[in-house]
């Protein structure tokens, strides 16, 4: 990637990374909770029988109720595990008390014990992020961990981001690696892009 855009990632990361702090506990929680709503009502999610989560960490979008609501529902749960090198683990859980452990920044993972699954029987993605723009565009933590993760999917498969209304910016940088969104979630709308973008 070249340095001037990753000068400019990092700055518009943090400026995000504010946006979304700046949200207070309760209004974080009841906007999660509309968040969570949209995407249980969707037709991605319904149709998914191979949902992969992420676990919400520092004041990321909570996704707990949701890693319930699939259980619940006899979906398959996956979740990401963080690897070397930015590489993704996706190992498959059954049990939210006994799968989980902290791992690398705080994050619940699962534990290494859990089944490792083939990333092309995933029917539905289910994305973080810092911030993103309306043409579908995603900026990370600058790991690169999901980038390399979507090379590995069936090329039909929905990457349903999640966000606060208030994380989405006009344009963020992008490299030739950074995947497009099929979808945006927030507490207002879901945004849903076309391939062209
Ligand atoms: N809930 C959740 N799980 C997830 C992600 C996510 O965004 N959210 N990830 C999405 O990729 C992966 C973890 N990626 C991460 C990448 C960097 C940092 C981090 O703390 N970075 C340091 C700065 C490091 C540096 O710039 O050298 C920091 O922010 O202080 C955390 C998580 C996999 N699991
Ligand atoms: N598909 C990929 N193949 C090889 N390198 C990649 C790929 N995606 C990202 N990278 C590298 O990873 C680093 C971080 O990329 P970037 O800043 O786009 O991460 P991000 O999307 O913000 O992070 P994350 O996905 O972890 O939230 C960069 O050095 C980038 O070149």
């Amino acid at each position: 990637m070249n340095e001037v855009n990753k000068k400019l990632k990092a700055e518009v990361r943090k400026s995000c990374l504010n946006q979304r702090a700046a949200l207070g506990e309760q209004e974080r929680k009841s906007k999660s909770l509309i968040i969570q709503q949209r995407l249980w009502d969707s037709l991605d999610f319904q149709k998914a029988q191979t949902v992969m989560l992420f676990l919400n960490f520092r004041d990321e979008v909570e996704t707990t109720a949701t890693a319930e609501a699939v259980l619940a529902s006899k979906k398959r749960l996956i979740l990401p595990r963080c690897a070397p090198k930015g590489v993704i683990l996706p190992l498959e859980v059954s049990n939210l008390a006994l799968d989980l452990e902290l791992g690398a920044w705080g994050i619940r993972e699962p534990k290494l014990t859990n089944v490792e699954v083939n990333p092309l029987e995933i029917d539905l993605v289910v994305v973080p992020g810092a911030g993103f723009d309306l043409q579908g565009n995603r900026l990370g933590y600058g790991g690169g961990y999901y980038d390399r993760f979507f090379e590995r999917l069936k090329n039909s498969v929905p990457k349903v981001a999640l966000s606060f209304e208030s994380q989405i910016i006009g344009q963020v940088p992008v490299d030739e690696h950074d995947a497009k969104m099929t979808k945006l979630i927030t507490e207002k709308m879901v945004y849903v892009f076309s391939r062209k973008g």
